[in-house]
């Protein structure tokens, strides 16, 4: 068992729009160094979930804390500092610099806002090695030198998750990742988000569809439904669990009868 303290903690987190509730009393915590996959169908609250956590929408009711602190009403850029990072299809990229200049102008920015001004001389070699080992991370070093608008649809993908590193966050938030993917993409940034996870320090949340993908990286998997979080467990019995199917059924039961089988064959 994990005896640490959760990095990330939902206490019956709710929001409401009107009369609906999208996000329903939803308590949970996230230990370091785990993926937990985030399913549901449409319109479970998923991404409404993810919004409170990183602050683009304010809770009605409940709290989020990050390594025991109530981040709950922060802006967006405070918990961003604070270490919630989350993978945006970004179009305040700098397309005509390369890909090299605008990792490193995140970085930048980060170290600004870390080190006193006088340091900040001294750790310009830091920063550009800061911005090459992130580039290696996500594997963009051969791009490094193009600018962002040659870049390909994966590789702008990876481009936004070695931005979000960049910023050296404790919690890596991604949202559907592979949607949009061309089928030789999809296991590209497989790969990176796996090659992410390598490093014991990240707590990663994933919303994703495709339970291949979630199969392949899920330690955990929580469930939302109307809101609500239903399950919670390992994947195999999360995803054999008749709450799952239910939850799924009329949406692509298919896909839960191959992977309920996958998983009993496991
Ligand atoms: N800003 C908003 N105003 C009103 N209703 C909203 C708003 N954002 C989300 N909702 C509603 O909240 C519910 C949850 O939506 P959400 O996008 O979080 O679901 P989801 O599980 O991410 O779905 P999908 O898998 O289709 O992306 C939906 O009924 C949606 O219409």
């Amino acid at each position: 068992m994990n005896r640490e303290h959760p990095v990330l903690e939902t206490r019956d987190l709710t929001i409401r729009f009107g009369g609906h509730v999208a996000v329903d009393h939803v308590s949970c915590a996230f230990n370091r160094g785990t993926l937990t996959a985030i399913v549901g169908p449409n319109g479970a609250g998923k991404t409404t979930y993810f919004n409170l956590i990183s602050g683009q929408l304010r809770a009605t009711a409940g709290k989020v804390a990050l390594n025991g602190e109530d981040i709950t009403r922060m802006s967006v850029p405070a918990r961003t500092e604070k270490g919630i990072g989350r993978a945006f299809q970004l179009t305040n990229l700098f397309p005509s610099l390369t890909v090299r200049e605008n990792v490193r102008l995140v970085a930048q920015a980060k170290a600004r806002k870390g080190f006193d001004l006088f340091s900040i001389a001294e750790n310009h070699v830091e920063l550009i090695e800061r911005a090459e080992h992130v580039l290696a991370e996500v594997r963009l070093l051969d791009k490094a030198g193009l600018a962002v608008s040659a870049l390909s649809h994966g590789d702008q993908r990876k481009l936004e998750v070695a931005l979000m590193i960049a910023l050296g966050p404790q919690v890596l938030m991604f949202d559907e990742p592979t949607a949009g993917m061309s089928v030789d993409e999809v296991p590209v940034i497989l790969d990176l988000i796996r090659g992410l996870k390598a490093d014991a320090d990240r707590t990663i949340l994933l919303v994703e569809h495709k339970m291949d993908v979630i199969r392949s990286l899920a330690d955990r998997i929580i469930v939302l439904h109307n809101g609500a979080l239903v399950a919670d467990g390992q994947p195999a019995e999360v995803i054999a669990s008749p709450i799952v199917q239910q939850a799924y059924l009329g949406r692509d039961p298919d896909e839960i009868e191959s992977a309920v089988g996958e998983t009993a064959n496991a």
